[in-house]
């Protein structure tokens, strides 16, 4: 979970009383590993830096702190105690981390984005998060917003963004991946606002898997894997919030030069071997060290108009 902490703009001691001291606050600390001595008793104030930078912070000999993580958010900073005892005092490390890798997958319902992202998997070793399975999995779960979960996507509305977001983190924290393919996620401009908000992380590309509404209507309703959307009623209504809240946010990616656009008709084979290319380049990118997030150099012109 080291990615997942957010760069700081500075890493203050703020202890309830007037005595808080300043511990870091100029940008050139951010480069290298850092020590820091603190006392028992002290608390931190975490704050983002910018999206640029990601932050491990381990106390060494410090209970509360030890092997802990934190993910701040532009909003809000986070105030960490770091030692109840009196006899905890110690050290603080410091260490900036890459950020995740992400790639977001998106399409229609039934262009296929499933379909093609296991092929990516198996051959790119990415892990593959679909925002729609996590959502029926937190249905199952029994979670308090099942209900909620399940009646907005039998209707085929899109779930709140806090919710599926938290639920993305979770799971790419859990997955202890380093590069993502996100699938049917961002489907609006909230869900976009948040993720960003939340993890600080800009995609690398979108790939975006453009379909004719009457084939993907074929593919849902002969889907059969028992999802109380895949109906012809719930269908229409999908497709219509796919073109009124998704595409624009497809648009949003296109104006910043991000996205490769996919044929998504034609064997599934055909289609992984359209964008099979981009993967691979993707990977000796960053086998070189290099990545499109920190240089900009990464070639991201559409692979399939
Ligand atoms: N290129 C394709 N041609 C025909 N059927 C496809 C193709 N790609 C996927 N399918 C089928 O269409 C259905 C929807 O695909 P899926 O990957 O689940 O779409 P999505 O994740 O975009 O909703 C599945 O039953 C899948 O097997
Ligand atoms: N970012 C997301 C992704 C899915 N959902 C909800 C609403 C969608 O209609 C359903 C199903 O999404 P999923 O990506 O699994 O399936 P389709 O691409 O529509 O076939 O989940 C959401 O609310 N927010």
């Amino acid at each position: 979970m080291a990615w997942a902490v957010r760069s700081l703009r500075r890493l203050q001691s703020a202890a309830s009383s007037s005595q808080a001291v300043r511990l870091l606050e100029s940008r050139s600390w951010i480069r290298n590993p850092r020590k820091v001595d603190v006392c028992a008793g002290q608390n931190f104030v975490l704050k983002q830096y910018s999206s640029e930078t990601f932050w491990e912070v381990h106390g060494a000999s410090l209970r509360t702190l030890s092997t802990t993580t934190y993910t701040t958010h532009e909003d809000a900073s986070t105030t960490h105690e770091v030692s109840k005892g009196g006899s905890d005092d110690g050290t603080l490390t410091l260490t900036s981390k890459s950020p995740p890798r992400v790639v977001f997958i998106l399409g229609g319902p039934g262009s296929g984005k499933g379909t093609q992202c296991q092929k990516i998997v198996d051959k790119f070793g990415f892990v593959h998060l679909s925002a729609g399975d996590l959502l029926r999995a937190e249905i199952q779960s029994g979670s308090q917003y099942g209900d909620m979960i399940k009646n907005m996507i039998k209707d085929g509305k899109i779930v709140p963004s806090e919710v599926t977001v938290r639920l993305l983190l979770k799971a790419m924290e859990d997955s202890k991946g380093e590069k993502f393919l996100i699938d049917g996620f961002p489907r609006n401009d909230e869900n976009r606002a948040v993720f960003e908000r939340m993890t600080g992380i800009i995609p690398e590309f979108i790939l975006f898997f453009d379909c004719p509404e009457d084939e993907m209507e074929r593919r849902v309703l002969g889907r059969n894997q028992g999802r109380v959307d895949d109906n012809k009623e719930t269908m229409q209504k999908r497709l219509k919030v796919f073109i009124d809240f998704s595409v624009p946010v497809v648009k949003y990616y296109e104006s910043m030069g991000k996205v490769h656009k996919v044929t998504a008709t034609g064997s599934i084979d055909d289609i992984h071997t359209t964008i099979e290319p981009l993967f691979e380049q993707f990977s000796e990118a960053h086998s070189t060290g290099e990545s499109q997030y920190a240089t900009g150099k990464f070639d991201t012109s559409p692979t399939n108009n």
